[in-house]
């Protein structure tokens, strides 16, 4: 047969699709995967269901002539690829004016983003065949967006070097011709922490790096920054600063162009960079005690802060050092301790940062929101693509896998329900002959999280919200009195001979996809989420608020 992707799938390749395996069993499942690895086939079905192994190096399997062999085609014409999969959703969206949502799901590293870009890229391919320039600029910003999400939103991890540190959902507009006229983002979970904190061998988000390591030197002085990373505690915690597969350097200049294309004003570019060095320098403050006073050690770094901030250092000092708290009706001024400051800084930078993160996501989609004027108007049609987090299990799991975990047992759950279960409850109403399939329904892990006034979710919220202390020990004692009789819930407390938890400070849950052992240090705080209210009043009206009125 000629052409790329249309190539003979010949019994030496294994199964195409899972569906037609003799016997389902996980070894039989892995043989087959295997043996087509191996064979390059990276892509296998199970009925519509693609099933794609990272081949970790780069495949012509993506070229023009791929293209156009999927393009058009019905899914199972050709070789399972992901080509097929994106073009099964356009040609549904085209034909049907059906709204369709690519949900990609994986642990962190299968591949994920990646596929999430082929997708897009596919769709630009066989899209405006009648060249239309509006058309090209949406799909023009779609693509180059990806660049800059990844600048400020991903990092290097232990387990992928460019690991997406948030969750995307982007839906795709097309017109009654099906070409693409717009489309939106929705951002969430940017793993915020991050931004303070990194493990051994990580790093914070690419941009920090990137503005380091690529901007010139007059740039760097007008930010006051030194071309070294490892100067700044923020980004060298994870002894990490340098990544052999990462160019910083080029990847500074092709956010720059990409910001530049889509429309960021100069000005907003220029902020975008402030705030980063502003994060940088933060966490370099220090503080120390002097007499009943909280004071900033640091003052040199104090007064870079205040000028990229446009606040007076005097505002900067007092909202860093102290807090207006309400006492019988007056406002008084409460001095922090030292840990309290330190405590502050960090929800000031996370929160700087974030909103960042926001803001950029909104540019973005004020430049490809759909233009409603004219007959395009209720006429759009969408394909949705969902890439978010992977399943995660590290050394030291915190908060941030809590959340990322239990948002995977919501996709596997809904994959239960649309896949599994429809398809099995088809066959029943349909009289089809069919050999059951035992899975494990993961509802129950899901209601362990959930559920209202019983679930982890439920109980940490309510500790949140008591007004006396809670602490971490705390939530953790009450979950172990409420869920400790639940077959997915266990803690040393509960396991007393299970010495892989930590007593005091570790839970278990037993996910669909593994055990994974929680630390509750950190959930309350990180669940709460403050931010005093005094830098939110220190910064309101800075002139960076009033540039990017991005602030809270
Ligand atoms: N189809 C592919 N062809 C070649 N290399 C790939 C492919 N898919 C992924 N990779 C490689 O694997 C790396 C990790 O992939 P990717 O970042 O898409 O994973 P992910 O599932 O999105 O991870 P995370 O959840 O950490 O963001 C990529 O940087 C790339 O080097």
């Amino acid at each position: 047969m000629a052409g790329a992707g249309a190539e003979y799938e010949g019994p030496e390749y294994g199964i195409g699709n899972f569906v037609l395996l003799d016997e389902v069993s996980e070894e039989g499942f892995m043989k087959n995967l295997k043996l087509r690895f191996e064979k390059g086939r990276i892509y296998t079905y199970i009925g519509e269901v693609l099933v794609s192994v990272n081949p970790y190096r780069s495949v012509e399997l993506y070229g023009s002539e791929y293209v156009q062999n999927y393009k058009g085609r019905e899914i199972f014409e050709r070789p399972p690829h992901i080509f097929a999969v994106a073009d099964a959703a356009y040609k549904s969206m085209k034909r049907r004016f059906q709204d369709t949502c690519i949900v990609i799901s994986g642990e962190s590293g299968s591949g994920k983003t990646e596929a999430s870009k082929i997708i897009m890229r596919y769709i630009a391919a066989v899209t405006n065949v009648s060249q239309q320039q509006e058309v090209e600029r949406v799909k023009d910003v779609l693509l180059k967006s990806n660049a800059i999400l990844e600048a400020f939103g991903n990092a290097k991890t232990n387990r992928n070097d460019n690991s997406s540190r948030f969750g995307k959902y982007m839906d795709i507009n097309f017109d009654f011709k099906g070409d693409p006229v717009g489309g939106h983002i929705n951002n969430y979970l940017l793993e915020k922490s991050r931004v303070v904190t990194q493990q051994k061998g990580e790093r914070n988000f690419h941009s920090f790096y990137q503005l380091i390591y690529g901007a010139q030197d007059q740039k760097l002085e007008e930010l006051y920054l030194v071309k070294d990373p490892t100067e700044y505690f923020y980004i060298s915690q994870g002894d990490s600063t340098k990544v052999p597969t990462l160019n910083d350097r080029h990847d500074y200049k092709t956010v720059m162009a990409g910001l530049k294309s889509i429309g960021f004003a100069f000005r907003h570019a220029e902020t975008l960079w402030k705030i980063v060095a502003a994060v940088l320098h933060l966490g370099s403050v220090e503080f120390a005690v002097e007499g009943d006073h909280t004071i900033v050690t640091t003052k040199e770094k104090l007064k870079v802060l205040a000028s990229l901030l446009s606040v007076t250092e005097e505002d900067l000092t007092t909202s860093l050092c102290s807090r207006v708290i309400a006492a019988r009706g007056e406002a008084i001024s409460k001095v922090h301790t030292v840990p309290e400051a330190l405590y502050g800084r960090d929800a000031l930078a996370k929160a700087m940062y974030e909103k960042m993160f926001t803001w950029i996501v909104g540019r973005i989609n004020e430049a490809i929101e759909v233009q409603t004027n004219g007959y395009q108007a209720g006429k759009n049609t969408v394909i949705g693509v969902l890439d978010i987090y992977g399943f995660e299990v590290f050394d030291n799991n915190s908060f941030e896998q809590f959340c990322i975990n239990y948002c995977n047992e919501k996709l596997q759950q809904l994959f239960i329900e649309l896949v599994l279960k429809s398809e099995q409850e088809e066959y029943m109403r349909e009289g089809i002959e069919w050999q059951n399939v035992e899975y494990f329904n993961n509802r129950i892990i899901c209601d362990l999280v959930e559920q209202s006034h019983k679930g982890i979710i439920a109980i940490l919220d309510e500790a949140c919200l008591n007004v006396g202390k809670v602490t971490d020990q705390m939530f953790l004692e009450a979950m172990n009195q409420k869920l400790g009789k639940h077959d997915h819930y266990t803690s040393r407390q509960l396991a007393t001979g299970d010495k892989t938890l930590q007593f005091g400070r570790d839970f278990r849950i037993r996910h669909y996809a593994g055990d994974v052992n929680y630390s509750a240090d950190g959930f309350i705080d990180k669940n709460k989420d403050t931010l005093f209210q005094d830098f939110k009043r220190m910064l309101y009206n800075s002139l960076w608020d009033m540039e990017t009125s991005y602030l809270p």
